[in-house]
């Protein structure tokens, strides 16, 4: 998605510990027209497999998740790191690791809206180590519902997430790739794959 390879050039900035701080259009702040164009391009992509819903983490892939729920037409369920009093039980949950906060986070998905019947496309922002999305892969398998695809906008090549979840044996849509980033050499990105 070119226009996403291009904010990222003009924003991104790079933080200790193999951070891509990207704030400005996916983590922070939203951009209406780029985060439309990420949900159309999702939609686009994944649509011949007919998912009959999106689940993401929250927080910051609920947005391009909705922008692709709301082109697919179908209901998107986000994956919370509280459980809250009002979620049905059973929940079915799953632990990983927050790159940007730190520590452990327990992720909680209510069997109300997730189970056997659904065929589910997932949509975050960042594939990285690719340990939540194995988590919430995991969280997935036990609902019995069907993992048809995962779709990321911006992917770490670097961090080989994308080859660690190659058993997952389903599809890995990409907006943009950041093929290396460090201090002397700035920020490699590419469209994504
Ligand atoms: O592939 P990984 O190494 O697991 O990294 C990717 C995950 O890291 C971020 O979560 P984080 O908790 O840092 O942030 P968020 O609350 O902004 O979604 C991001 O939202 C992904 O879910
Ligand atoms: O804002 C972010 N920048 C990153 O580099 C990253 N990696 C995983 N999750 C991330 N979130």
């Amino acid at each position: 998605m070119q226009a996403l390879v291009d904010a990222i050039r003009q924003q991104g900035e790079i933080l200790p510990g193999g951070i891509l701080k990207v704030d400005g259009l996916v983590n922070h702040q939203l951009l209406p027209h780029l985060t439309r164009e990420m949900g159309e391009t999702f939609a686009r992509h994944f649509a011949p497999l007919n998912p009959n819903k999106i689940v993401n983490i929250e927080v910051s892939g609920i947005a391009p998740a909705i922008a692709t729920a709301m082109v697919l037409g179908v209901p998107m369920v986000y994956a919370r790191k509280k459980k809250p009093v009002t979620m049905k039980e059973p929940a079915f949950t799953a632990q990983s690791v927050s790159r940007t906060k730190g520590g452990v986070v327990d992720l909680y998905v209510s069997s109300e809206f997730l189970g056997a019947d659904d065929r589910v496309v997932v949509i975050d922002d960042f594939l990285a180590s690719g340990g939540t999305l194995r988590a919430l892969a995991g969280m997935i398998d036990v609902s019995g519902a069907q993992l048809l695809g995962i779709g990321c906008v911006v992917e770490k090549q670097f961090e080989s997430g994308r080859e660690k979840l190659a058993d997952l044996n389903v599809p890995i849509h990409t907006l943009a790739n950041i093929v290396r980033m460090s201090e002397a050499a700035g920020i490699e990105v590419e469209a994504g794959r």
